[in-house]
């Protein structure tokens, strides 16, 4: 059977509902829990031949039965199992019930409790105890279970999804929570394994398709179709949820528009990106912006500031223009970044609204959009395109909900941002979601916690206006700025800067770094031509 292994490779995430949708078309006929069982033991079959112990936790449901399925071929290879699981109910589906058979057939052996462990080598504990079928929190022995894992010095692998995690929202559910090493999914990826604290709860993901490879692949490109394509007709009614299945982004995805710059241009090819903000003591977010939009390649760049005594040359940054108006040339603008929410920073966001260009609104400019009814009816009635980039507490804002209500599930509550907004969202956090107006969504896997630190949003908005600027697409642009600003702190954290101290600066160099990396990997090389001295002379 064919493995995807995932953090960047497998792209379609299935919420439950498709997933259950997938089962119904396939299940009886084809035995998806004999071929998910069959991936899981060959997947822990390199630490049982290593000489671990694999102890396998089994929950009352298919997912249950998929540890069995494995523990029955590692037990039949003649490998150390240890199942600990309840006895099943009458109400166990009949493929849980084969397994349990199997598993008893083969003379396996059942604790109804984790037995002690005393071995050279850490144990390998896998929690197959719940997995898509979770609806409440996890009490009574399956709890004192988890927590026993959580205890133990041990490589930890979940089942499909940790037990105790939300596969939708990637929420908590509940004080039991396998925070696994690794999770080896089925079908599909799940969204709630990449946002929120999926990342932190579920580890390595790897994606075993279990057979229906052509099918995840026609859906997967699918979505990337309708993530990117529906930007022509936001005029049309959108649909009223979010879509059952999304993408999680690659830098695959980009190829098309990651492409060498010809020689024969100028700076007026590369359009100019306009930033809008800086207010009395926040001269830094305008600052850091205007420098990121400066290292993505924009042509030119204007920064706008609303502080009175601000200088109009800044030394550390001579290559940008300081008007006191919109320039006349304008490719694209971003306000937000230190605007402040006085009456002249509501007028100046009024004036980027009324500008026929793709618009980056961000950080004070999503909180008086928030408050004035007249600013919501003008974004609305924009024809070009707009990006809102809310981290929790502003996209609480724009929905008058607590922020904790945005968490509960990020991908709703960015679909219902860009639906009611009709624009672009990028709702960040860990697992950034991005999400359009007719419900199609991507996550974002790149990043980490290092980026928790001030600036980091002004370098992503700098990232995201240059490449609008430059004529990416709405949502492309949107998609890569996100992954891009994330995997540039990935690199600068492999070289050592950071993770923990990076500053958004460094992340800003660090994605210009990348961004010509990846331009110049995709880019097609001519064969290089023989020296005329050693062309051969002729008779
Ligand atoms: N879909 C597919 O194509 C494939 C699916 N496969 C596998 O099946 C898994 C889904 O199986 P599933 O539907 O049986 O759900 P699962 O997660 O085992 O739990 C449901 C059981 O738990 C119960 N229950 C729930 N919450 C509880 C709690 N807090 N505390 C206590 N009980 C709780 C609930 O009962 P009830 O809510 O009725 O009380 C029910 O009995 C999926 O994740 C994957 O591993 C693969 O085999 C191959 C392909
Ligand atoms: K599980």
């Amino acid at each position: 059977m064919a493995k995807v292994t995932v953090k960047r490779e497998a792209r379609l995430l299935l919420t439950v509902n498709a997933i259950r949708a997938l089962e119904a078309r396939f299940l009886p006929h084809i035995p998806l829990m004999q071929r998910a069982g069959a991936a899981l033991a060959n997947h822990l079959r390199r630490w049982a031949e290593q000489g671990h112990r694999i102890v396998l936790l089994c929950g009352p449901g298919n997912n249950g039965g998929d540890g069995l399925v494995a523990a029955t071929r590692l037990h039949e290879l003649g490998f150390s199992v240890t199942v600990v699981a309840l006895e099943p109910s009458e109400r166990i589906s009949p493929e849980a019930r084969t397994a349990w058979q199997d598993w008893r057939a083969s003379g396996g052996e059942t604790h109804n409790a984790p037995p002690p462990l005393v071995a050279d080598r850490p144990p390998v504990i896998v929690d197959a105890l719940f997995g898509i079928g979770l609806t409440r929190p996890i009490t009574g022995p399956y709890r004192e279970w988890i927590h026993w894992a959580l205890s133990q010095t041990a490589i930890r692998v979940a089942v499909d999804v940790p037990s105790g995690l939300d596969a939708d929202t990637g929420m908590r559910v509940g004080d039991a929570v396998f925070e696994a090493h690794e999770t080896v999914t089925f079908l599909a990826d799940k969204p709630g394994l990449h946002t929120h604290d999926g990342p932190d709860v579920a580890g390595v993901v790897t994606v075993y398709p279990l057979g229906l490879n052509d099918e995840i692949a026609a859906q997967c490109s699918q979505q990337q179709y309708a993530l990117f394509a529906n930007e022509e007709s936001w005029d049309e009614t959108a649909s009223s949820a979010p879509a059952s299945a999304g993408i999680l982004l690659d830098r695959a995805l980009f190829s098309p528009w990651l492409t060498p710059r010809k020689r024969n241009v100028h700076k007026g090819c590369f359009g100019h990106a306009v930033i809008i903000g800086g207010a009395s003591g926040m001269h830094g977010a305008l600052h850091l912006a205007a420098r990121s939009a400066l290292y993505l390649g924009s042509g030119k760049v204007s920064a706008i500031t609303l502080a009175k005594e601000a200088p109009r040359f800044d030394p550390t940054l001579p290559e940008v223009m300081w008007p006191t108006a919109l320039p006349q040339t304008v490719s694209a603008i971003a306000i937000g970044p230190g605007l402040g929410q006085t009456s002249d920073a509501v007028r100046w966001l009024e004036e980027a609204l009324a500008v026929s260009v793709p618009l980056v609104i961000d950080a004070d400019g999503l909180n008086l959009l928030a408050q004035h009814a007249t600013l919501q009816r003008a974004v609305t009635e924009r024809r070009a395109p707009t990006v809102l980039t809310p981290h929790p507490g502003e996209a609480a804002q724009l929905l008058q909900t607590p922020p904790r209500e945005v968490q509960k599930n990020r991908i709703a509550a960015a679909v219902a941002i860009a639906r009611r907004y009709r624009c672009v969202v990028i709702l960040k956090g860990c697992g950034s979601v991005i999400a359009t107006p007719h419900g199609h969504w991507a996550i974002n896997p790149t990043g980490h916690g290092g980026m928790a630190s001030g600036g980091m949003g002004d370098t992503l908005t700098g990232i995201l206006v240059a490449l609008l600027a430059q004529g990416w697409p709405c949502v492309a642009a949107a998609a890569f700025a996100a992954y891009l600003h994330g995997r540039a702190a990935e690199d600068a954290a492999q070289m050592e800067v950071g993770p923990v101290g990076l500053t958004a600066s460094e992340t800003a160099a660090a994605a210009r770094r990348l961004f010509n990396r990846w331009i110049a990997d995709g880019a097609p090389r001519a064969q290089p031509v023989r020296p005329l001295s050693d062309t051969p002379s002729f008779p």
